[in-house]
């Protein structure tokens, strides 16, 4: 059963397995797609910096490739950056690169950037940006190395080396932000959207 009455399939263009089910849990069968784009080729070329500029033209971006190669299919790109003060990170390549990530993280407030956008036929019929701001424990290189040790080769799935609904709680004080904005899809505004297009049965 899905919730979704597009005439089109809708198409997540992302290889995000959290995005995936959080479309699923809220009964949108997708197809995924992945965009086959080099983001920081794109990044670099646009001559961006600002981290929410960087996630919507890379949500933007994404979602332009796929729909390119799913004529009539409603499209949904995502990106997720994070940025701490000027400074931006990506998924960490390895362990010890999440472990360096953490520790500059940790005892500070960083902001996620999640953006959004819908295109079909080459048409952004909507995007969004929402902001999530986290504020991270003080921690020892032994807590980041015990989290890392507990946590597992999860981490480097995500942007700042941490799975909030997961083990990645224990890393926080307070958080500031919509629970779906941290985990890379604004959920709300995207099912307003698709409410307001009549694409959803309720
Ligand atoms: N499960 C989970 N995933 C998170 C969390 N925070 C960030 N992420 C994931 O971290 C990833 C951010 O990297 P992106 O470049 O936006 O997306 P990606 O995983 O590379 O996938 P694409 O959309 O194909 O680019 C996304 O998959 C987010 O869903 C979290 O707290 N929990």
């Amino acid at each position: 059963m899905t919730l979704w009455c597009g005439d089109e399939p809708l198409v997540l263009a992302s290889q995000s397995r959290a995005r995936r089910l959080l479309l699923e849990n809220a009964g949108l069968a997708c197809e995924a797609v992945p965009a086959d784009v080099d983001e920081r080729a794109i990044q670099s070329e646009a001559g961006l910096v600002a981290p929410y500029e960087v996630a919507l033209h890379l949500a933007t971006a994404k979602a332009r490739a796929v729909a390119a190669i799913r004529p009539g299919s409603y499209v949904l790109g995502a990106d997720q950056t994070l940025a701490l003060g000027e400074r931006m990170f990506n998924k960490p390549a390895g362990r010890q690169q999440a472990m360096h990530q953490l520790l500059a993280l940790a005892g500070r407030t960083h902001a996620l950037h999640s953006a959004i956008a819908v295109v079909r036929n080459g048409e952004v019929l909507f995007s969004h940006v929402a902001v999530a701001w986290m504020t991270m424990r003080t921690l020892s290189e032994s807590d980041v190395a015990a989290y890392l040790d507990t946590a597992g080769q999860a981490v480097m799935s995500s942007v700042g080396a941490y799975q909030l609904e997961g083990l990645g709680v224990h890393l926080f004080d307070r958080i500031d932000g919509d629970h779906f904005t941290i985990l890379g899809l604004p959920l709300l505004p995207l099912l307003a959207y698709f409410r307001d297009a009549r694409l959803l049965r309720f």
